[in-house]
This record gives structure tokens, sequence and C-alpha cells, in this order.
């Protein structure tokens, strides 16, 4: 549960927002009888009667949240603004989607020109690296989002603060777009801090990437749709591959380093799955009512089985030992998919039985894997209000998609801890009725 308290949503700003936003002309003549956002504009929800217990406050008092959208007076005068955009941490399926969606959202919406794309993460802040900043114009994005991947690349590992600060110093930034997981976004969170220290008037907005679609309030991130439809499609395909061989035995890896929400979908979307294991709950292997015998009394019914699993599941079974981190300090999980793999045709062997164990692990395919439709809308409207929320002076907030509605919220939020799947909620029971996996594998 997080300790986070109604005053932790406050989302803060820059200053008073004293110019009349473009838009709101525009829009206000196209349309002067439409709504338009006050700053003040908030969504209450009554936490308590919130499904998921990370939307409760340590005081069980309504949270409320900061609405995103276009606000009628801004901070930034367009005609002097100069924004930048840096993608970091692992790829994810509607990077460049994003991209297209701030540069066009700042260039016709508010009509701010210079715009330039940071290369391969936090590195190119870092002269020493050599990596050019890339002016970014609607030309120049207007057919990125039909690749994966990030136009700007990516990086991992962490950077000198005050050097990146002084790079946004130098070249005269106001606005920084950090498209990223729950690193980038702490990065974010400690640059406004050195930011604030300096006493420099620059907003820096967040759009949280991440397949594993982990983000505390927001009922999911960009690209985890497209994930787990590609997903979904492997998991079929790896079926036809375990009823094609008597005893025939398919193992899919997914990626989800603490939440299994890929795996669990991708088997609900794809019900012929029949063991989904996730870093959520701890499954017995071994014993007679371990993975092992219950795989066993599936093949022995149907004389086949399709087992998905999360890359973050099942890591008690591995020895403790010296845990290998990424550049960023990341846990590098053992891999799971392997060891089943192993002790699955082990287990088959010491039983005397047949069986034709197939490992599939299409992690980075999945991973950069252009956006799907529904993906692309997503990615444009949480561009576009990231957008609004810098021009009117917000700062160190994350844009996300909460109840239904966009919202605003501070990154230590967001990053206060990860979403998971609740195993006694109703994801994961839908997931144990879909598989018919027994709800007593798990020891927890
Ligand atoms: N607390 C922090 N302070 C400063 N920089 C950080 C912090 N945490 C992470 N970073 C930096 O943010 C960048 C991205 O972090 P990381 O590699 O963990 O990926 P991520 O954004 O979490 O994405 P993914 O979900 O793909 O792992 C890295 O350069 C990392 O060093
Ligand atoms: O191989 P890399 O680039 O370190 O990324 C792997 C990680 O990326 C993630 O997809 C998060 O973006 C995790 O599920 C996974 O552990």
């Amino acid at each position: 549960m997080n300790d986070l308290k109604r005053e932790d949503f406050e989302v803060k700003k820059l200053g008073k927002a004293t110019i009349l936003s473009p838009i709101y002309k525009n829009y206000k003549e196209a349309a002067p009888d439409k709504e338009y956002i006050d700053d003040s504009r908030r969504i209450i929800y009554d936490a308590s009667l919130d499904a998921f217990n990370s939307a409760k406050s340590s005081e069980e008092e309504p949270i409320s949240f900061l609405k995103a959208g276009a606000r009628k007076d801004i901070y930034f005068d367009p005609s002097k603004t100069k924004a930048a955009i840096v993608t970091c941490g692992g790829l994810c399926p509607g990077i460049n989607n994003v991209i297209r969606g701030l540069v066009n959202g700042l260039y016709y919406r508010y009509n701010v020109k210079n715009i330039w794309g940071i290369q391969y993460g936090y590195q190119g802040f870092i002269s020493d690296y050599g990596h050019e900043m890339v002016k970014l114009t609607p030309n120049v994005v207007k057919d990125i989002h039909l690749f994966g991947g990030t136009i700007l690349g990516s990086s991992r590992g962490r950077q000198d603060i005050s050097a990146m600060v002084d790079t946004l110093e130098r070249e005269n930034i106001n606005i920084l777009f950090t498209i990223g997981g729950d690193g980038t976004l702490s990065g974010n969170h400690v640059i406004q801090q050195e930011i604030e220290r300096r006493g420099l008037k620059i907003a820096t907005a967040g759009i949280p990437k991440t397949i594993d679609n982990d983000v505390n309030f927001m009922t999911k991130t960009f690209g985890f749709d497209t994930a787990f439809t590609t997903a979904a499609s492997i998991v079929r395909d790896a079926h036809n591959e375990a009823t094609g061989a008597y005893n025939g035995v398919a193992i899919v890896k997914l990626m989800g380093r603490d939440s299994g929400f890929i795996a669990a979908n991708a088997a609900l979307a794809m019900p012929d799955v029949n063991f989904v294991l996730i870093p959520e709950s701890k499954f017995d292997m071994y014993g007679p009512k371990g993975f092992l015998n219950e795989l066993k009394k599936r093949v022995d019914e149907r004389h086949h089985a399709l087992v998905v699993v999360a890359e973050g599941a099942g890591q008690h079974l591995f020895e403790e030992g010296d845990e290998v981190l990424d550049k960023s300090g990341n846990v590098k999980h053992k891999d799971i998919g392997v060891y089943l793999k192993d002790e699955i045709n082990k287990f088959f062997a010491d039983e005397n039985m047949e069986a034709t164990v197939k490992y599939i692990d299409p992690s980075y395919i999945i991973r950069s894997e252009v956006a799907i439709p529904a993906d692309s809308v997503f990615c444009n409207d949480l561009a576009l209000n990231a957008v609004h929320g810098a021009m009117a002076g917000f700062t160190d907030f994350v844009v996300g998609r909460w109840h239904n509605q966009f919202t605003y919220l501070p990154i230590p939020v967001a990053t206060a801890s990860r979403k998971k799947i609740d195993i006694d909620g109703p994801l994961w029971w839908s997931v144990l009725e879909t598989t018919g996996q027994p709800i007593n594998m798990y020891n927890e």
C-alpha cells in the first residue's frame, strides 16, 4: 500500500499562467459554446470504493486527480519556447507515436517551432558521449509511427544530474518531455529538483512508457495493448506447436519484471493457455500439487499443454546468489523460461513419459512492434495532454489515464510503488477460470 497523502497529489506549477492560449483563441472562435478547462478542475474519487488497493490514500480519504487538458491561460510564450524530448529505458510500442504527437501538438496547436530530440536517453545530455541534438519538425516525424522502437534511440545507466541540467540551461530549453518507465520518471523528478534548486523556470513532463503496465494510478500505459495483442498471436502459434506433437508442451515467456499483466491478458485473449505463471504469485514447483504434477495431469488428459510465464515469475526457485543488475540498477531476472523447459524435460524423463517441449521467447519482438491502432490513438492523446500541461506551466508531472479520464499526477506519486495484479482480484480469478489451473498450486 502506498503511504500517500492527499496533498501528495497536488501537481506543481512553475508560476501563474498569464498568456491567453492560442488554442483558446481558435477554439473559442470555432466552438464558442464548448467548455474550457480551468486550472482548478479536479476529478474526485472516493478512494474507499476503489477496486485497486493502490488507489487508497493512507487516510482513506478521497483523492483528487488533476484533470488533463488545454488550459485557457498558458505559462510559456510559444514564440519564445524551446522544447526537448528524450526517450529512455527499454523499447515499447508507440514511443514514436508519442514523439510525433508531442511535435505536432507543440507545432500546430501552440505554434511552438523550436523542438529538439535528445539522442540515446539521458546520455544525450552529456557532451562526452557526442550525441548531437536533432531538430524535430512535423515533416521529420510524419512517418515515424510506421516504425517500432524510438527514432531518438534510448539508453540505460545513471548520468550526472548537474551536467544534465547544465545542458538544459545552456541550450535554453524551457520544456523537457521524458518518455520512459519508472527509472526515467525518477530521473525526471531528480532533474526537476535540480532545476528548482537553481531557480530555473523549466517544466518537465513525463509520458509513462512500459509494456509491463505496472505504473501506479494508470489504468494502462501505452504499448501495453499492442504488447499483449502481439503476445496473444504468438501464444496461439505456440498452441499449434503443442498440439502438433504427442504430449507436446509449449512454454511462452513474456516480459513483466514485477507484474504479470501481459501474461495474464494474453492468456485471457487466447484461452487455450493451461497455466499462467506470474511474479505476483509464488507457485509450488515440485510438490504433489505443484506445477509439474499439475502439468502432467493436463498432458495425461489431452496430450498437450500450453504454459505462459512472465519473466519475473518463479524467481524463488533459483538459488540465492549475487544479483545481476543492468546499467540502471534494475535486477536482471534469472531465465525462468529455460529453467521450466529443463525441469519439465527432466520430470517427464523421470516419469518415463514421452514429451516434446518447445520454448518460445518473443520478448524483444513484442517490445519493438509497431503500435496497434488503439495504442496509436492513445499515444497521441497522451502526447497532446502532456503538451497542454507543460504549456500551462505544470511541472514534475506525468500524464496518464485513470477512471476514463486523462490526468496529471505528480511524478513521485506515479513512482511510489508498482501496480501489480491483485491475486484475490477479478483479473487473476478470470485467469484461473479460463486456464483451469488449480488455485492450490500457489503457496500464498
Ligand atoms: N533515481 C534516479 N535518478 C536519476 N536517474 C535515474 C534514476 N532512476 C533511473 N534513472 C535513469 O533513468 C534512465 C532510465 O531508467 P531505466 O533504465 O531503469 O529504465 P525505465 O525508464 O525504468 O524503463 P524500463 O521500464 O524499460 O526499465 C536511465 O538512464 C537511469 O539511469
Ligand atoms: O533487456 P532490457 O532492455 O534490459 O529490458 C528488459 C526489461 O524491459 C521491460 O520490458 C520493461 O520495459 C521489463 O519487463 C524487462 O525486464
